[in-house]
């Protein structure tokens, strides 16, 4: 029996989706959007020094591939990875029309999204009037504010001293297929605003938007507004059985490390850890220690979105990558014979891009335990396939094995 540790690398896209055009930030096409790349491009030209400095240094990675991922997927210049890699590395292509988390992580594992998600206008205002009399009803206020496209550290530095003195919910979207929810915990109460989230998510999910998010956040007018960790996606149930029903529907245990229980609404799922991507670490690490023979351990690690590609902060963005780098080293030295670890992403989210959404890209496979070798250009679904062909369980849907 063997182990397997899936881990997404959330929005760590390598460019060169072949349908980028179809996808946009604002007006402008995902066309050439390349999330590692221009992060490796800006570090190189001396672009991205907050907190770091000089070429992009990810040893690590890009000896299990990244860098050689990186030109096959887009032929771009990656300065800083030139490593030979020792791994199984390749790219890999989405074919679900969303270049969200749900659409990604359910078609890493095995399920492309088989219908078309309900996107809200980049209009003011966002959401019909139906939509906000059932919020505003659901939240018991006089109304909701936001009602737009927005990203959501803006809107709540926009919003908050109003929703604060009023109690009316922030409400935003996205290019994603989101309604996402900002209140503050104390005035407005975080356990009242994850029930709000509950209550409406039904109406959305029938309406084929895929996540309600709450986005709880602390602080004052004056000393200003940050969002806390107690995130949470309400998301569709995936349609179909995916990689984890597929692993304990044989028997094996399927650990859930960070937002994989909420992507996934627990299907399949025994247990999950959440926390900052650094205590997710931990947890990963631990997992490498304890996880059943057999077992799955899927983990994402979202910082790297959340906190870098929306914000559109290529220094962070680099930041980051650099400390995973420096992790994963670590954790790829502890894995044990017979251990497989696929390291991808589930889209891009290119932080010198326009716009603060995604971007429309391939990303990574890079490969541990199976030796070394060039996987080439495979598809999502063939991840799922792969996992559960190492861990010899049956396997459904479109994917391929590449092992
Ligand atoms: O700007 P924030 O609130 O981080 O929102 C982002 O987070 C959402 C979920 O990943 C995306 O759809 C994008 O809108
Ligand atoms: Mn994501
Ligand atoms: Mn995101």
């Amino acid at each position: 029996m063997t182990r397997a540790f899936l881990v997404v690398m959330d929005s760590v896209g390598i460019g060169g989706a072949p349908d980028a055009d179809t996808f946009f930030n604002g007006d402008r096409p995902d066309t050439g959007a390349n999330t590692l790349a221009h992060i490796a491009q800006a570090c190189a030209r001396g672009a991205a020094e907050e907190g770091r400095s000089g070429p992009l240094h990810l040893p690590h990675l890009d000896r299990l591939g990244l860098g050689a991922a990186t030109r096959l997927a887009s032929d771009a210049a990656t300065p800083g990875l030139a490593a030979e890699a020792s791994g199984l590395w390749g790219c890999a292509r989405e074919h679900s029309r969303g270049k969200d988390t749900p659409s990604g992580h359910w078609e890493l594992a095995g399920l492309p999204v088989p219908w078309d998600w309900h996107y809200f206008p980049d209009t003011i205002p966002a959401f019909p009037n139906d939509l906000v009399q059932a919020v505003a009803q659901a939240a018991g206020s006089d109304g909701i504010l936001g009602n737009c496209h927005a990203s959501g550290t803006v809107i709540i530095d926009r919003h908050g001293a109003e929703h604060m003195r009023t109690g009316q919910p922030i409400c935003y979207t996205s290019a994603d297929s989101v309604f996402q929810i900002a209140a503050h915990e104390e005035t407005f109460g975080l356990d009242r605003l994850l029930a709000l989230c509950k209550a409406v998510a039904p109406r959305l999910h029938a309406m084929k938007v895929g996540r309600v998010i709450a986005r709880p956040f602390v602080g004052t007018p004056e000393a200003g507004f940050t969002r806390t960790t107690n995130r949470k996606d309400f998301a569709i149930t995936p349609p179909a059985p995916v990689l984890t029903n597929w692993a304990q529907d044989a028997g094996r245990r399927v650990h859930g490390v960070g937002k994989i229980g909420d992507i996934f609404s627990m299907q399949g799922i025994d247990d999950v850890v959440k926390g900052s991507d650094a205590e997710l670490m931990t947890h990963l690490a631990r997992l490498i220690g304890t996880a059943e023979e057999g077992s799955l351990t899927f983990a994402n690690f979202v910082e790297f979105d959340s906190l870098y590609g929306h914000r559109r902060d290529i220094s962070g963005y680099a930041r980051a990558l650099e400390w995973f780098d420096r992790e994963i080293g670590q954790i790829l030295q502890s894995l044990r014979p017979g251990d497989l670890m696929v390291l991808t992403a589930d889209h891009g989210n290119d932080p010198s891009w326009s716009g603060t959404d995604h971007t429309r890209e391939q990303v990574p496979v890079l490969v541990a335990g199976r030796g070394a070798g060039q996987i080439g250009q495979v598809n999502f679904a063939d991840i799922a396939a792969s996992v559960a062909a190492h861990l010899a369980i049956p396997a459904q849907g479109p994917g391929r094995s590449f092992l």
